[in-house]
């Protein structure tokens, strides 16, 4: 069957290519539903991820954030029209201690090989979550993103120390939402603290229990562990501020991403005892943890729901150039893609 991908050939250009996809085989044919963008494709998009990495990388079909419907299965095990959450993760090997997501062998989708936007997705049966019905499918199509914060809430609770009363996440975009969201679910009696840039984007966090402006923190400010969602350029400003407000031995889990080197007060996290760990993407077991928060936490993902932040119906190839362009002028929340092309 040929298919078409829609594959970015230089900044802000995308073009059609065909490919066969083979039925004689053992993956699950699947049409994306809905397409979320994600700030690492806005940095191909817009070529700020550098001229030499694009020149590597492209054409590349972007996006790794989807759900969709199973359109064929060969065994039948999963019925067509089936809602799935694809994981855009593909491990070529096992390891018995490094994630799948850490081993350079995996191809991720819209870094190592083509992302979700194809008319069809040909997919390992085992990089399918099946999703519960009466999920907000525009929602499900940032589950990797929640998955980024499930799993880096997952390695914080086997390194940090066991004083959790008071947690701080910097960034108060759609990663630092999400992981406000899940930690106060997490831990319901620790003080889940927000830091951001503005007050507006800070009012939406109504479930954290302190919000601050990062140039308006209180002198006798301290938490016991942080989480970074800040990345970019001012990744380095919210992690020394991090390190100069946390307590001794606190753990830091940085998740942003950021393009250039970033200087950090190593001699604070020497006299701290500081502990920092870096975490990226996620595994199956993290996106089975996202759907089992959707169902153990129908009011969390009421407030999922509040990350939407556009949903744009694509038809063709422009729709796709459109949905970017106007991300990059989105407020709040994600720009979701209803995928009609
Ligand atoms: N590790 C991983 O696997 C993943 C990493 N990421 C990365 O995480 C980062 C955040 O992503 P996302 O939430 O989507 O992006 P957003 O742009 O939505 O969020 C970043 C937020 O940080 C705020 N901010 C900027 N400077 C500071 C500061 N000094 N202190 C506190 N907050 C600040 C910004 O405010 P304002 O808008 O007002 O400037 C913005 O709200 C990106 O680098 C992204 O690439 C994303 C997905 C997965
Ligand atoms: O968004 C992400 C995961 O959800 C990561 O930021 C992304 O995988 C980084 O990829 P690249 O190295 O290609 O910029
Ligand atoms: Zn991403």
């Amino acid at each position: 069957m040929i298919n078409q991908v829609y594959k970015l050939v230089a900044p802000r250009r995308i073009e059609v290519s065909y490919e066969d996809i083979s039925l004689n085989t053992d993956k699950v044919i699947v049409r994306p539903k809905f397409i979320s963008i994600c700030k690492a494709d806005q940095r191909y998009y817009t070529g700020t991820r550098g001229e030499e990495i694009l020149k590597k990388k492209l054409p590349m079909a972007l996006t790794h954030e989807s759900v969709g419907e199973v359109s064929y299965d060969p065994t039948g095990a999963l019925k067509r029209g089936q809602a799935v959450i694809m994981v855009p993760n593909t491990p070529y090997e096992k390891d018995e201690l490094i994630g799948a997501n850490y081993l350079p062998s995996s191809k991720f989708r819209s870094s190592a090989s083509d992302g979700f936007t194809q008319d069809y997705i040909a997919i390992n049966r085992d990089r399918l979550v099946v999703l519960p019905d009466e999920i907000d499918l525009r929602m499900a199509s940032f589950s990797e993103l929640i998955s980024v914060a499930m799993h880096g809430i997952s390695r914080f609770e086997k390194t940090a120390h066991a004083r959790r009363n008071r947690i701080a996440v910097w960034g108060n975009g759609s990663l630092g939402y999400i992981a406000t969201l899940i930690l106060k679910k997490k831990y319901p009696d620790a003080n889940i603290i927000i830091v951001g840039r503005t007050q507006q984007k800070l009012d939406y966090f109504s479930f954290a229990d302190e919000a601050y402006t990062s140039n308006d923190l209180p002198a006798d400010f301290s938490f016991d562990h942080a989480f970074e969602c800040v990345g970019g350029n001012n990744s380095g400003d919210a992690v020394n501020q991090i390190i100069d407000y946390i307590n001794p031995l606190g753990y830091i889990s940085l998740l942003g991403v950021s393009e250039d080197l970033v200087p950090l007060n190593t001699r604070m996290v020497l006299e701290k005892g500081l502990t920092l760990q870096g975490s990226t993407r996620s595994e199956r077991e993290d996106f089975e943890n996202v759907v089992a928060f959707f169902v153990e936490h129908p009011d969390g993902a009421d407030e999922l729901q509040r990350l939407i932040g556009q949903v744009i119906k694509v038809r063709k190839t422009e729709d796709i150039i459109q949905a970017f362009e106007k991300d990059l002028n989105q407020y709040w929340g994600k720009t979701v893609m209803e995928w009609q092309i």
